[in-house]
């Protein structure tokens, strides 16, 4: 667990030696603005993950489940420049550090992320577990699931899920959309997070890719490499749209409601 470290990672870890065990971190990037999740009701001004959600910004949903992973050594959230949101909360309760490095991008945040741990003492043979921060559903269960199937692995994995429905192309005929194709789905995933890689090896494949790469195992891709996928969760499902909020909500209340008998 995350205990002997807040709020800020552990400073010790600077004296790190190149022949000490790698260490596994997890990353958050939270600085996007949910753009396609803010519909009548929700505060414009408030981005999708600090709306709230079963009686907490959705957030903290989030940083409670990493908490919860024994073999992480450190939380690291990477929000925008002048994001005020983590300075609200009481500092003694944090089981996480936060980062002004947010960037135009996802993977600029990432990046921004990679560059803050490495400052804090993390090596580039540690493993970073890159999660959105607007997956709130994650449970410490998946996470272990994916570290169990990555440390020994030479790439790295991601948790994803083998595609359920049909799918399709689509082509637009004026605003309306048609289907162009019904597309194989055997072999097909959808990519959740975290995901787990070397923080070396996914800052050098980021540099490469640019701001394009939209997760993390695309640009360890670009690199030739086959990262491991690693079965997620339906429930790990990230917030995007606003009818989003409501089914975590659902998800988080009946967990609390298991939990408390
Ligand atoms: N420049 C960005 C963009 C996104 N994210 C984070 O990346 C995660 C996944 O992104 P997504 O769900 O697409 O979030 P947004 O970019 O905020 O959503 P939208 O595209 O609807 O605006 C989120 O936790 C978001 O905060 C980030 O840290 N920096
Ligand atoms: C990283 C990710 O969650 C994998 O599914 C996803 O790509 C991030 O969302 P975005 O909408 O592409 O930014």
């Amino acid at each position: 667990m995350n205990e002997s470290l807040p709020p800020s990672i552990d400073p010790s870890a600077k004296a790190a030696t190149p022949a000490a065990p790698a260490r596994l971190w997890a990353f958050v990037p939270c600085a996007g603005v949910g753009a396609r999740a803010l519909a009548a009701g929700q505060r414009a001004d408030l981005p999708k993950q600090y709306q709230p959600v079963a009686g907490q910004p959705l957030v903290l949903h989030t940083l409670a489940a990493l908490a919860q992973v024994a073999r992480l050594s450190g939380t690291l959230v990477g929000v925008s420049a002048g994001d005020r949101f983590f300075e609200s909360l009481e500092p003694a309760a944090a089981t996480w550090s936060v980062a002004a490095c947010g960037g135009a991008t996802r993977a600029d945040t990432v990046l921004g992320g990679l560059a803050e741990l490495a400052a804090r003492g993390a090596a580039d043979t540690d493993w970073v577990l890159v999660h959105d921060a607007a997956r709130c559903l994650l449970t410490p269960e998946l996470v272990d699931r994916l570290i169990d199937a990555c440390l020994g692995d030479p790439v790295g994995g991601l948790l994803a899920l083998p595609l359920p429905d049909t799918l399709k192309s689509a082509h637009a005929e004026g605003a309306v959309a048609r289907v162009a194709a019904t597309l194989p789905r055997a072999g097909k995933w959808l990519a959740q997070t975290p995901q787990m890689f070397r923080l070396g090896p996914l800052r050098a494949a980021l540099q490469a890719v640019g701001a394009a790469a939209t997760d993390e195992s695309s640009a360890i891709e670009a690199q030739g490499r086959q990262p491991r996928l690693v079965a997620g969760s339906a429930q790990n499902f990230k917030v995007t749209y606003p009818e989003d909020f409501a089914l975590a909500a659902a998800v988080l209340e009946s967990r609390g409601r298991a939990r408390n008998g």
